[in-house]
């Protein structure tokens, strides 16, 4: 992959529109919450792993990149596995976190257990992205970190080759990553670490059981068992073979195109068990209008050309939340989400961008707190501004399969999690 950072000048795509029901069999990259957890854990452990069928896209190179510049070495086996061969971290080293939550809250606490300084920053968005309670943690921790001005990038970890590790209070509502953070890396802690939360509700459940079940698969021993308190006791972490499963976020746009036209989409290689949240999906997908069954040929979605609206509290999947509210945006009743205050700090601040985009088009959508009101009425074309959020630009696309004209400013911020999204869709939605 070439420059990471390159920038890249953005062209407008026109969101192709379908004549017809889509109907598509899809193997999609692996998952980019679980290859990040993989690369970490790898990074950290004891002998060699290796990951079949990872996500190769921004976030999983930027998180390879940082590893490897702390002293991991990660290659590139044969049949596109990666291989991860730890070896003791040290700096000094930069990491560049690009726009990926992930990289920028899992890695700094893998940066204190390097011998040296570990430098952090990333796109100019990056560093407005919430950071400061992982901070706050890890000093607490025993983690020498330097940052400037909001408590967010860039900083500086001074790492000593260890960490203390222990008990630690955070209010993690702002991201369920700053818990996975520093569990991911607590098995390396002396004291391993007690992250309590206290605060307003952790969002992204399921993110939070995929990194205990995988640090538990990597031979740790986690407990989740008391509500907001997770335990993660010191000892090796175990080289393994890591099968990384398709990304169940990046099919939701190919699933919505389903619900839109009355298609059908599957996508192969789908687990008979997931790490990821299929049954939050299921059920918002059925109430929605879609179908949604596991068969030998994988994970299908049904729909009927006939969008319901809903009202769902998202804090689960808040992810979703981009392409659920095109798909509200068509919908033959209204919609209502909640539970999801904390994506205004992803990629970008998506109530906002949804709100001001989708209003652009003619929506009517109005901004909450926590969420978004939808009541469907037709759309006009016109640009979508995506503001390097590959979600946005998921959104962009379901809504154009119903509405011509709909101009995506920078449908090249896809390459986050799946550069292959725009010949993907082309293909399912136009056969070309
Ligand atoms: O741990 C992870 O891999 C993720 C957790 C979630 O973050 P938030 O809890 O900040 O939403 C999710 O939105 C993100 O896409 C990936
Ligand atoms: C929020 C997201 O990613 P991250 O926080 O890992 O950058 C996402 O992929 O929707």
């Amino acid at each position: 992959m070439g420059n990471l950072t390159a920038t890249r000048p953005p062209q407008p795509w026109t969101a192709p529109t379908a004549s017809d029901p889509v109907t598509a069999t899809l193997r999609l990259p692996g998952s980019k919450s679980m290859t990040a957890r993989a690369l970490v854990l790898s990074a950290l452990a004891a002998g060699p792993s290796t990951l079949a069928r990872p996500l190769r896209a921004r976030d999983t190179e930027l998180m390879a990149a940082g590893l490897r510049a702390m002293g991991a070495h990660v290659s590139i086996s044969d049949d596109e596995s990666w291989l991860v061969r730890p070896h003791p971290l040290a700096g000094p080293a930069h990491v560049d976190v690009g726009l990926a939550g992930t990289v920028m809250r899992f890695v700094p606490p893998v940066a204190g257990l390097a011998d040296g300084q570990v430098t952090f920053d990333g796109d100019p968005h990056a560093r407005t992205r919430p950071l400061g309670p992982l901070v706050g943690a890890l000093r607490s921790l025993g983690v020498r970190i330097d940052v400037t001005g909001t408590g967010s990038l860039p900083l500086t970890v001074l790492g000593t080759g260890g960490v203390t590790g222990g008990e630690v209070v955070i209010d993690a509502s702002v991201s369920s990553q700053f818990v996975s953070a520093l569990l991911l890396a607590a098995p390396r802690f002396d004291r391993g670490v007690v992250v309590r939360h206290v605060g307003p509700p952790v969002p992204s459940a399921p993110h939070l059981r995929m990194t205990v079940q995988m640090l538990r698969a990597a031979g740790a021993a986690a407990d989740d068992s008391t509500p907001d308190v997770w335990t993660v006791e010191p000892g090796p972490l175990t080289g393994r073979g890591w099968e990384i499963e398709p990304d169940l976020s990046g099919a939701v746009p190919f699933f919505a195109a389903a619900l839109v036209t009355g298609g059908e989409v599957t996508l192969a290689g789908w687990p008979h068990s997931s790490a990821q949240p299929l049954e939050q999906l299921r059920s918002l997908l059925h109430r929605m209008g879609g179908e949604v069954t596991l068969t030998t040929a994988g994970l299908t979605v049904r729909g009927t050309g006939v969008v319901h609206g809903l009202t769902a509290d998202l804090s689960d999947v808040s992810e979703l939340t981009p392409v659920l509210t095109a798909l509200a945006m068509l919908a033959d009743s209204p919609s209502v989400f909640t539970g999801v205050a904390h994506i205004r700090g992803h990629e970008t601040d998506r109530l906002a961008a949804l709100a001001r985009e989708f209003a652009a088009l003619g929506a009517d959508i109005t901004e909450m707190p926590d969420g978004l009101e939808i009541r469907p009425r037709p759309l006009r074309g016109g640009m979508f501004g995506t503001y390097h959020d590959h979600r946005m630009a998921h959104a962009a696309a379901v809504t154009g399969l119903a509405v011509p004209g709909i101009e995506v400013d920078d449908v090249g911020c896809t390459s986050k999690t799946m550069p292959e999204f725009p010949a993907l869709w082309s293909a399912m939605v136009t056969g070309k």
